[in-house]
């Protein structure tokens, strides 16, 4: 007869032992005033998703990040900008703490905060929260990828704009736990480009679930959802075709439509639409402001990856280059603010 599977650890490891989502959030609390502050910029993107407000939505930041530092550097630039084109454009920071890999990689800031393998992931989800409760009190919104569903109450209280990714759009987990987000979530079509599954997924989320969830003390619990009224679809292109030009516009709208969804998109102008040449962004982006002037006000949003310095390098410890990207390749700052200046300029004259 076989052996009763066990479930339990063959070991148990008391160096691999996390925090609670209560205990993180005990060591590095979310203030009153910063709390306001998240409510502000959840309510400043909702009212865009809404057509309240006719600003476009722009996630723009660093792939990943692998230097909380740089990541600080890059948001006190960002945060400084903002303002100025904060009449046409809200600037909502990408603060990407994990990364879906296509096979194997570094998985990100609250895996391996030392990039060497070694995955101190209680010091990783530390950084990640301190990280994000800085970027917040800059007055920048928090916008990152919620891949690992178990990470999500160890940070959701800072979030103002949340990701399912094209690798998990099609995931019950992931809309379950979008169903229960305060922060608007945008789902990205699939890697092959198919778009159905997430208007699928945005009418999931949409209802209520009942789900396997954590507790703040750590404990499993059963989580109900009321569902969530503000997600939208994220256009990243797919198989390296682009599909940002207006007709896969207008057919995402129709197809939006008929599903009885609001029709609103934010065209990722990086991945598949900018067939994974980051020089291409800035081509992108100016497409998809040219179909908003003429017009098309289900462009709600861009999404752009960018960092301190253009490129990115190989991850080897020891030898990284201070604001160069070591995952998809960015556009540089100087670029990135010339963008956006010029993205509200010609809002402006529209
Ligand atoms: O945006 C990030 C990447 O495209 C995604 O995480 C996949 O990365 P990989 O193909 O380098 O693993
Ligand atoms: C992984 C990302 O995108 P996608 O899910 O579109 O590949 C990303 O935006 O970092």
């Amino acid at each position: 007869m076989n052996a009763p599977v066990s479930l339990a650890p063959a070991t148990y490891d008391a160096a691999s032992s996390l925090p609670t989502p209560g205990e993180l959030c005990r060591d590095l609390p979310l203030s009153p005033a910063l709390g306001e502050r998240v409510a502000a910029h959840r309510r400043a993107i909702r009212a865009i998703l809404d057509g309240q407000d006719h600003r476009l939505l722009v996630v723009v930041g660093p792939c990943s990040v692998d230097d909380p530092e740089a990541a600080l550097d890059y948001a006190r630039r960002l945060a400084e900008l903002a303002p100025k084109v904060a009449d046409r454009l809200l600037i909502v920071m990408r603060v990407y703490i994990e990364k879906p890999r296509t096979t194997v990689g570094w998985k990100g800031l609250a895996y391996d905060p030392d990039l060497d393998g070694s995955g101190d992931m209680s010091r990783g989800l530390h950084a990640s929260r301190s990280l994000m409760r800085e970027i917040a009190a800059l007055d920048l919104p928090v916008a990152t990828e919620l891949l690992q569903p178990m990470l999500a109450p160890y940070l959701d209280d800072l979030l103002s704009w949340v990701a399912i990714g094209a690798r998990t759009t099609e995931s019950q987990l992931h809309r379950e736990l979008a169903s229960g987000l305060e922060a608007a979530v945008g789902f990205k079509n699939a890697t092959s480009g198919e778009c159905q599954i997430a208007l699928e997924a945005m009418q999931s989320a949409a209802h209520s679930h009942r789900y396997f969830a954590m507790a703040e003390d750590g404990r499993p619990m059963a989580q109900e959802t009321p569902g969530n009224p503000h997600t939208h679809l994220v256009l990243r292109g797919g198989h390296d075709e682009p599909n940002y030009s207006a007709a896969h516009v207008l057919a995402a709208r129709r197809a939006l439509q008929e599903a009885g969804l609001a029709p609103r998109m934010m065209v990722d102008c990086s991945h598949a639409n900018a067939r994974k040449d980051h020089r291409r962004q800035s081509e992108v982006l100016l497409d998809v402001l040219g179909q908003r002037q003429a017009g098309d006000a289900s462009l709600v949003g861009l999404m752009i990856e960018s960092h301190l310095h253009e490129g990115k390098q190989p991850l080897v410890p020891g030898r990284l280059r201070y604001g160069v990207s070591v995952t998809d390749a960015c556009i540089g700052w100087e670029t990135t603010e010339n963008l956006l200046t010029t993205a509200a300029e010609r809002l402006r004259a529209t």
